[in-house]
This record gives C-alpha cells, sequence and structure tokens, in this order.
C-alpha cells in the first residue's frame, strides 16, 4: 500500500458543540503546493491545526504519511508556521532561530549550514541582531517562516505566510517555495490572496467549514467557466451563476 503524503478523512471539529468544519477529505499524494482558500472565518486556520497536529479533530482523522495525529515523531517532519507570530520579543532574530532550531533537535553545525542560506531567502540578513521586538510584522513574518525551514521539513504548513510583506518579497519567497516543491517538499498553504492562489498546484476552496471545491487553477475555472479564481469561489458557493 502506498502511504499518501497527507490523508485528511471525514475530518470534523466542533468548538463547544460549534460545528467549525463539517465532514473534510482530501489527499495529497506527492509533493505539491496546495493551497486554502477561503474568506475569514472559513475554518482554513483550524484544518491546518489538525493537519499539524496541533488541535484534534472531533471526528475523522488526519494521518502524515500514514500516521494519526497529532504524533509527535510525525510532527518532527512538519514545519508549521501558526498565523500570530510565535516570536520571543526580547531575544534578538539570530537567538530566535537558536532556540528554535534547537528545540527541533538541530546540532550547531547543522544550524550554521542552514542560517546564511535561509535567512537571504527572507531577505534578514542585515537584521539578525536586531532584537524582534524592534522587527515591523513583515519582519516578524519573515523570521517565523525561517524558524519554520530550519529543520528542513517535508512539510511545510503555512499559515497566511506573507501577510505585511511587499510585493517583490512576496514573489521571492513564493519563487522559493517553487524551488522546495522541486527539491521534495510538499507545502499546504492558506491564504486569503488571489495571485497567491494561482500559484498553488492545487486548490482547496473552504467554506462555512466544508470543501465546496478541489483541483487545479486551470480546472478549476474551466469547469466553471470563470476567468479568476475569486469567480470560481463564487460559483462554487452558489453566488455567481453560469451564463
Ligand atoms: N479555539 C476556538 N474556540 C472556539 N471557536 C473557535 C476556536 N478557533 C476557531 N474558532 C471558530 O472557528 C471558525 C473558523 O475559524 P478559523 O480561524 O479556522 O477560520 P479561518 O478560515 O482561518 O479565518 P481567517 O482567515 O480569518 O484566519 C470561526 O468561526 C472561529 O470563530
Amino acid at each position: 500500500m502506498t502511504k499518501d503524503i497527507l490523508s485528511i478523512s471525514k475530518v470534523e471539529k466542533s468548538y463547544a458543540g460549534k460545528e467549525v468544519l463539517g465532514s473534510i477529505s482530501f489527499a495529497l499524494e506527492k509533493p505539491e503546493i496546495f493551497g486554502l482558500l477561503g474568506p475569514s472565518g472559513a475554518g482554513k486556520t483550524t484544518l491546518v491545526k489538525i493537519i499539524a497536529g496541533i488541535e484534534e479533530a472531533t471526528n475523522g482523522n488526519a494521518a502524515i504519511l500514514g500516521t494519526n495525529m497529532p504524533n509527535l515523531q510525525q510532527m518532527k517532519k512538519i514545519g508549521y508556521m501558526a498565523q500570530s507570530d510565535a516570536l520571543y520579543s526580547e531575544l534578538t532574530a539570530k537567538e530566535n532561530i537558536m532556540f528554535f532550531s534547537a528545540l527541533y533537535g538541530l546540532k550547531k553545525s547543522e544550524i550554521k549550514r542552514r542560517i546564511q542560506e535561509i535567512i537571504a531567502m527572507v531577505d534578514l540578513e542585515q537584521d539578525m541582531n536586531k532584537k524582534v521586538a524592534d522587527f515591523s510584522g513583515g519582519m516578524k513574518r519573515r523570521l517565523s517562516l525561517a524558524i519554520a525551514l530550519m529543520h528542513e521539513p517535508k512539510i511545510l504548513i503555512l499559515d497566511e505566510p506573507t501577510v505585511g510583506i511587499d510585493p517583490v518579497l512576496r514573489r521571492k519567497i513564493w519563487d522559493n517555495f517553487q524551488e522546495l516543491k522541486a527539491s521534495g517538499t510538499t507545502i499546504i498553504v492558506t491564504t486569503h490572496v488571489m495571485d497567491e492562489a494561482e500559484k498553488c498546484d492545487r486548490l482547496g476552496m473552504i467554506r462555512d467549514g466544508e470543501m465546496i471545491a478541489i483541483g487545479s487553477p486551470d480546472d478549476l475555472k474551466s469547469e466553471t467557466q470563470t476567468e479568476s479564481i475569486e469567480d470560481a469561489f463564487l460559483y462554487y458557493g452558489g453566488v455567481l451563476h453560469a451564463n
């Protein structure tokens, strides 16, 4: 039996009896950039937290490489970047990277090998010795991304990674996502941004806790006979109708 990289099977989640995810199922079989697209409150963060093993599904399973989450061993294979940055503001950027890399079990030599490459990718070379307290929102996002990448995870889960990042750097970061995918990393990314959605290999469209459509951006547009991902989303949500 081949093991899917990620298998989501009838995942449901309720908080205090209120359902926020319906019965969600999908699988990622090979490295790809999989986008989760949906309006605020649709359930994207809840779903990625279940995949990352931070939240447990109320019903159903989320399995990584055939092992149900949450599972400590599998969590080491994951890089997770939360929506709000979990950084130590009294430490410098470098100290934050060293701290979190050590938590992931990276040796000093590995940290030394990775750090230059990663900070160049997120364009923070000049800011490594500054305290995070003096960072802008976009700089904190970039540092969080660097930390999620340090242990070379097989699966990278990014919750709105480019919020507050300017378009030039955003493009550079997306180019890096493509390179990571080419080297075998699977990337799951939540976004509201339509031009980012277009860059994903496949998209899962989420609305009110339900997966309303799944497919490549081109397939979703051609299936709905629409010109944009935004219109395709509205079509699947029942707001826009075919001519
Ligand atoms: N810990 C919690 N307790 C109760 N309700 C929660 C909790 N976390 C999320 N919710 C609710 O679940 C629903 C989905 O939230 P979620 O954060 O997953 O949405 P989202 O699609 O990521 O939105 P956004 O794009 O704004 O981040 C919302 O109605 C939210 O209020």
